[in-house]
């Protein structure tokens, strides 16, 4: 069975006060890791960008580092979140910090083409999961070969940055392209589409690590929020992908011991057409196929009997057995 690490982004428009309920709630529901985002505005955005007024419906400030700053949690908040993710026993992280000491490090997709970031963080030497929303194919080569020789221990998402993504515009056969493009690491998905449907398919496609969003109540402001995930659409969705990772099962295709009994009742024989005398060559004109009492030789060897001689007669109706053929 693949191992799957469910990675919850957590909604930082919620007031701070919602957040163990939330917590709680991501354990009860079977989630691996709650996600945060973490930033120092000054280094991730220049001035001007911080000074750009902000017209969204979802804006909490007037330019967008009003916006931001609002949005952003302190250092202590951090702690506490991380500390009560102790105690209820869930992982925590974030995109974009380490020195909390979280167990892999996100980098999120606005993050994967800022090389030097990319190249600092792998330098730690913590796992890493690395998504790839607004990013090329040719840029996602050029992540895996700069990371690869500093940190094996990475994986990367397939993602599309727009909330909420339209389905057209997911493209989950990235994800087979990145299988194959990169066999030695595993491949995961990045989710903002609405429901759950699309992110059990990424799993039944190999999917490694899954994130998506969470909620409270997708109706609140925040650019986030329709994109992600209701508590109770939270929990279908590890149930969802918790079954079709058992069901993937084996690529061995085999008769089952649990389809026996169907095959006892439904399964089909080779069975006499017409009463054959012993020592008859066979035609197939002699032969029929019916599910028969008891099994007997298996149609699919059918035209291997032409010609072939029986040992006894063998009555109208009558399953063809292995014994009754002269070898
Ligand atoms: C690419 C990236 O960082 N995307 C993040 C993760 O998916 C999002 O949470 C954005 O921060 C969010 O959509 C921005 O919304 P606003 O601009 O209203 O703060
Ligand atoms: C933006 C983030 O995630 P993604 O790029 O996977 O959407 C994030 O982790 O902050």
């Amino acid at each position: 069975m693949c191992l799957l690490v469910l990675l919850i982004h957590y909604q930082y428009e919620i007031p701070f006060s919602y957040f163990s309920l939330l917590s709680s709630c991501l354990k009860d529901c079977g989630a691996d890791c709650a996600k945060f985002q973490k930033s120092v505005l000054e280094c991730k955005f220049n001035k001007k960008a911080l000074e750009r007024p902000y017209n969204s419906p979802h804006a909490w400030g007037k330019t967008y580092g009003d916006h931001k700053r609002h949005l952003e949690f302190n250092h202590d908040q951090y702690k506490e979140l991380q500390k009560y993710a102790e105690e209820i026993g869930i992982y925590f992280t974030a995109s974009g910090m380490d020195e909390l000491g979280v167990p892999f490090i996100k980098v999120a997709s606005l993050d994967t083409n800022n090389f030097p970031y990319l190249k600092t963080t792998a330098e730690k030497g913590r796992p890493m999961v690395i998504s790839s929303g607004m990013q090329s194919m040719e840029t996602m080569h050029r992540v895996y070969n700069l990371v690869k020789p500093i940190n094996p221990n990475f994986c990367i998402l397939q993602c599309s940055s727009a909330y909420p993504l339209s389905v057209e515009d997911v493209h989950l056969r990235v994800i087979r392209e990145y299988q194959s493009a990169f066999p030695d690491i595993p491949i995961g998905y990045s989710g903002h589409e609405t429901g759950i449907a699309i992110t059990v398919a990424a799993v039944a496609m190999g999917a490694k690590v899954v994130e998506r969003h969470v909620t409270l109540d997708k109706t609140w402001k925040g650019n986030d929020h329709q994109a992600s995930l209701e508590p109770n659409e939270l929990a279908e969705l590890v149930r969802s992908i918790r079954l079709v990772e058992k069901a993937m099962g084996s690529p061995i295709k085999r008769l089952l011991p649990c389809e026996m009994i169907c095959r006892s009742k439904l399964g089909k024989s080779v069975v006499a057409k017409t009463k054959i005398p012993a020592g008859t060559a066979l035609t197939l004109s002699m032969l029929c196929v019916k599910a028969a009492e008891p099994y007997g030789l298996p149609p699919e060897d059918i035209f291997e009997l032409e010609g072939k001689t029986v040992k006894r007669d063998i009555e109208e109706d009558e399953s063809i057995t292995e014994e009754e053929i002269e070898k």
